[in-house]
């Protein structure tokens, strides 16, 4: 028979492990696939041993190598094997070492841990294929993802969480669910608190119905599989994590409630945190079938998972300003007594306000009102009660106002009212409901307050100051007629 009819071609091997019960029990398991097999205890040893015979495959085994793992020694070893075959046994924990080998040559990989038998059968359908990784992915569908991602970060700092846009996780998850083979995306962060949270996630049909919550949501108890969840892992190990077979976790529930929606691999991609030992979240891709990733793809998870801590701290700052903004925006433009417009931005609204009604010729009307002998309040009950009738007349106004009007403090005990779309007729009318519900209101702690009010609607060619001029004159009138009513300005 010939290759082609996978008939494995007779080989020797060198297996590396650093523990002498390990190397026991694969050379127990596995000698039978090789014409001979020798066994290396470091690189060193097993440089000597390939020096002998250089066709030989190197089976890296990194189980063990945990501890003081010395990459550029076993990366020598690959470099020198010139294109010979490298098979490395990866923990499944211990993935990320697999594109710093990569990068000194050509490799294959299984994931760890598989028992004697699936070890034996992998083995044997590796060395009959015996073709290193290829870059298997279409180049093309890795670009189109990059590309996805680049343009959900470009949006990171848009504030469309707000107006119910997808945020920068959704946009991010639903690129990276264009990678080859990917039917889930989750993305978790440690955001303020210290346990990672589900940020955000994308499924395909196949598994929308994976019940994330159910898996890593709340207590340990509540979702005792979190401990195994390959995200989770990640996120909290600063690890990448590939489970290659969800049985490898050793969890038969989380097993089971992966292969019940069609998920064949997980992988769990750290993402990079602000500063040393700090991780802030993972990346998890399940896929629908497992595979091999070569090392673009590697190289090209763990550029988006870069791109993804970058992403959730520009959101998060962009969140940070628009919080901050929005705090500067009210001490500059609200009072601080009251929370009415303060003076200076009620100027600034009836300059806005005056020219939107010239533009649509509608009629704007001020109202100015001016609490009485508030003097005799404060003098009899005190400051502090003076200024709850301050809040509190503010309360009462405001309840009467329409949404387009505008309430402003422009003075201690001075209020306005800008009115668009309103004749000096309604405004009167207003400013009568205003006098009334003041004068109704129960304060608590002080007698009834009344307040005077004047009305002036804006003349044609009309300018801010004099319009206020005119209201302020028209309050003075309301002030000598004996206070608690209402006067029209003169034109
Ligand atoms: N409690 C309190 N009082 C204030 C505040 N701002 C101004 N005032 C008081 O408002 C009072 C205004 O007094 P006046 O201008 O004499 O007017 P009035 O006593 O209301 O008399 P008329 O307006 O003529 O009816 C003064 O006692 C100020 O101290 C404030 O923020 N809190």
């Amino acid at each position: 028979m010939s290759e082609q009819e996978g008939v494995q071609r007779p080989l020797s091997g060198v297996y590396l492990n650093p523990a002498a019960p390990r190397r026991a029990a694969f050379a127990q398991a596995c000698a039978g696939l090789f014409t001979q097999l020798r066994l290396a205890g470091d690189a060193g040893d097993a440089a000597r041993l390939l020096a002998g015979a250089p066709d030989s495959l190197l089976v890296l085994d990194l189980d063990g190598f945990e501890i003081g793992i010395d990459l550029a020694a076993l990366g020598e070893l690959v470099a020198a094997r010139a294109g010979a075959p490298v098979l490395v046994l990866c923990p499944y924990a211990g993935a990320r070492w697999l594109p710093a080998l990569m990068a000194y040559g050509p490799l294959s990989y299984l994931i760890e841990p598989l028992a004697e038998e699936a070890l034996r059968r992998e083995l044997g359908v590796f060395l009959r294929a015996l073709v290193p990784e290829t870059e298997a992915a279409d180049p093309c569908a890795l670009l189109a993802v990059r590309a996805a991602a680049q343009a959900a970060l470009a949006e990171a700092d848009a504030a469309d969480e707000a107006d119910g846009g997808a945020g920068f996780g959704e946009r991010l998850c639903a690129a990276l669910l264009g990678w080859p083979g990917v039917c889930h995306v989750s993305l978790f962060g440690t955001g303020a608190g210290p346990r990672p949270r589900l940020q955000a996630r994308a499924a395909a049909p196949s598994a929308a119905g994976i019940d994330l919550g159910a898996i890593v949501d709340g207590s340990a108890r509540a979702a005792p599989l979190q401990h195994a969840f390959p995200g989770l892992l990640a996120a909290a190990s600063g690890e990448t994590v590939l489970l290659d077979d969800p049985a490898k976790a050793d969890v038969p529930q989380l097993a089971a409630a992966l292969r019940g929606h069609g998920v064949r691999m997980v992988l769990g991609l750290p993402l990079p945190g602000a500063g040393p030992g700090a991780p802030r979240g993972a990346l998890c891709l399940m896929f629908g079938a497992a595979q091999r990733f070569g090392r673009a793809q590697l190289a090209t998870l763990s550029d988006l998972a870069q791109l993804a801590a970058f992403g959730l701290r520009t959101a998060e700052l962009a969140r940070e300003n628009e919080a901050l903004l929005g705090r500067v925006t009210e001490l500059a433009t609200l009072d601080a007594l009251t929370g009415v417009a303060n003076r200076r931005h009620g100027e600034f609204l009836l300059e806005g306000e005056i020219r939107r009604a010239r533009r649509y010729r509608l009629p704007l009307a001020l109202i100015a009102f001016d609490l009485d002998r508030f003097r005799n309040v404060n003098d009899a009950y005190g400051h502090p009660v003076g200024d709850i009738v301050l809040r509190s007349v503010a309360a009462t106004a405001r309840a009467l106002l329409r949404s387009s009007d505008v309430l402003v403090r422009s003075g201690g005990e001075d209020f306005q009212v800008i009115a668009p779309h309103t004749s000096a007729v309604d405004g009167l009318r207003m400013a009568e409901k205003l006098r009334a519900a003041i004068a109704d209101a129960v304060i608590p702690g002080c007698d009834h307050v009344t307040v005077s009010l004047g009305v002036a609607q804006l003349g044609e060619t009309e300018s801010a100051d004099s319009l206020v001029v005119r209201v302020n004159a028209a309050l003075a009138r309301a002030k000598r007629a004996g206070r608690n009513c209402v006067e029209l300005a003169m034109q």
